[in-house]
């Protein structure tokens, strides 16, 4: 059996409100990654999908509960260690949060700079890898406001995988664009997990988005895991499902499935043409 590349271990997260009550936004959630896995969190508009994303890399401290990443109980680290661990684990968000003063070559150099221990002609060739990863070799010297939503995005791909993690976070990172950018955009985040074997967990309101892309998902509501299923196992998909959401998903799921088996016929097809 191997062991989980993540594992969330019963954490649970609270906020404070103004009125002086507390919101529970994170209950008492289990749940396991494993490696190569495109995992999808998926719920309703403040269910905790993002929240709880945030805890895999302790951007929000779980009031209980333990995180691991790659062998590491993060909740266990001194800030020091932690900022080393966060190496490991890139993040991209909605808002692509890039520098806007800075040219898409010294925004992927950004964290790497940050981090030090690699000289600039390291630099150089690790940000120009990154960049050419994302098709976006030619815009080095452009600035974030002359690229499109979608290549904005891929900057930011760029820069979290420049420090080579072992996970990527996404906090819904299509919603700003259109269905056709969304796709492209897709297919660039398989082909960063089967090419360099970095875990994807990503969040999504987006149920197309996750059922493209997603061998499990786990469904959210109210701050707690509803259900967690295969997509990639036909016999999952075809279990009763709990909610709304797992059953549509389950559809999508069967349905891409079928499609995928058909585009597979066809690569090898193209591959038998070409032995
Ligand atoms: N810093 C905070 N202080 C207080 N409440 C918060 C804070 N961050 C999140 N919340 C609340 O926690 C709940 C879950 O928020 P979260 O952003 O995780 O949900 P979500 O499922 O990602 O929603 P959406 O899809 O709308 O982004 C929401 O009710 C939100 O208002």
């Amino acid at each position: 059996m191997t062991t989980p590349l993540i594992r969330i271990d019963h954490a649970s997260k609270t906020f404070a409100l103004p009125d002086g009550g507390q919101f529970h936004a994170v209950r008492d959630v289990f749940l396991e990654v494993n490696q190569g896995d495109i995992f999808g969190l998926i719920g309703k508009s403040g269910a905790g999908k993002s929240t709880l994303l945030r805890l895999f890399n302790l951007l929000e401290q779980p009031d209980s509960g333990r995180v691991f990443v790659d062998g590491r109980e993060l909740t266990a680290l001194s800030k020091r260690d932690l900022r080393d661990a966060r190496r490991n684990i890139g993040m991209i968000f909605q808002q692509f949060n890039l520098l806007q003063n800075a040219t898409v070559f010294d925004n992927v150099a950004f964290p790497l700079r940050i981090h030090g221990g690699m000289t600039p002609e390291q630099i150089t060739a690790r940000v120009n890898d990154c960049l050419e990863l994302v098709e976006l070799g030619g815009k080095t010297a452009s600035y974030p406001a002359q690229l499109s939503g979608g290549q904005k995005q891929r900057v930011a791909i760029a820069r979290a995988l420049a420090s080579g993690p072992a996970v990527l976070l996404c906090d819904e990172p299509t919603s700003a664009l259109d269905a056709e950018t969304t796709r492209a955009l897709l297919a660039t985040l398989r082909d960063i997990n089967r090419r360099l074997n970095v875990t994807i967990v990503i969040v999504s309101h987006e149920l197309s988005v996750l059922g493209e892309i997603c061998n499990r998902v786990a469904v959210i509501e109210d701050g707690a895991i509803a259900e967690q299923f295969a997509l990639d196992d036909a016999a999952g998909v075809a279990e009763p499902r709990k909610t709304a959401l797992g059953r549509e998903l389950a559809q999508h799921g069967a349905a891409s499935s079928l499609a995928a088996n058909s585009a597979n016929i066809n690569t090898a097809n193209t591959e038998a043409a070409y032995v």
